[in-house]
């Protein structure tokens, strides 16, 4: 399986939050490979992981950070290749500091900010960006959109029985 995302984050800390997005993508067969890069603490090699990983064949980058999380838009501003930032919830602050760190970027180098914690997000929405040129993949988003759907249909007529009360009672 070739190696498509790039899934990185400040510290091994992450790991806890940022597996969400590994999951996910193993749960598309999406091959990903997973590190610590971190722009605080060796900003010389993440300039270079950054620089370095459009011509390695990887297509999305997914970073993850807590705290002054620069490391998500330090890699977009070197690479041209699609950056996800997922704000890691720390114990001060909640992830607002991680969010606000993350989502403020300037004009002209964009990140695609998740919510706070939210890895799983991010692994899908790297799905959803190669899906746009792999009919394969976008088939099985489909599938998935498909299940989140019934899922929901579920929910409702169970409620409806649970209340009894007769609603518009989507789906099947
Ligand atoms: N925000 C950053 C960056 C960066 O943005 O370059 N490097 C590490 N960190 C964050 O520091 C937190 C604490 O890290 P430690 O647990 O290693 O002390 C982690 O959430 C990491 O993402």
């Amino acid at each position: 399986m070739s190696v498509r995302v790039g899934l990185v984050m400040g510290s091994d800390s992450d790991w806890p939050v940022m597996e969400e997005a590994a999951k996910a993508l193993e749960e598309f067969g999406v091959g990903y490979e997973a590190d610590v890069v971190s722009a605080h603490r060796m900003p010389q090699d993440m300039i270079a992981w950054g620089a370095a990983a459009a011509g390695r064949g990887l297509q999305v980058v997914v970073a993850g950070a807590g705290g002054a999380a620069h490391l998500p838009g330090m890699l977009a501003s070197v690479t041209p290749l699609p950056v996800i930032g997922v704000p890691v919830p720390l114990r001060h602050l909640d992830g607002m500091d991680s969010l606000l760190s993350i989502v403020q970027m300037p004009a002209g180098v964009p990140v695609a900010t998740v919510s706070i914690g939210g890895a799983r997000n991010a692994g899908l929405l790297a799905v959803r960006i190669l899906a746009a040129a792999d009919a394969d993949l976008r088939a099985r988003m489909v599938q998935f959109q498909d299940s989140l759907r019934q899922t929901a249909y579920d929910k409702g007529s169970a409620l409806r029985a649970r209340t009894r009360r007769g609603g518009v009672g989507f789906g099947a």
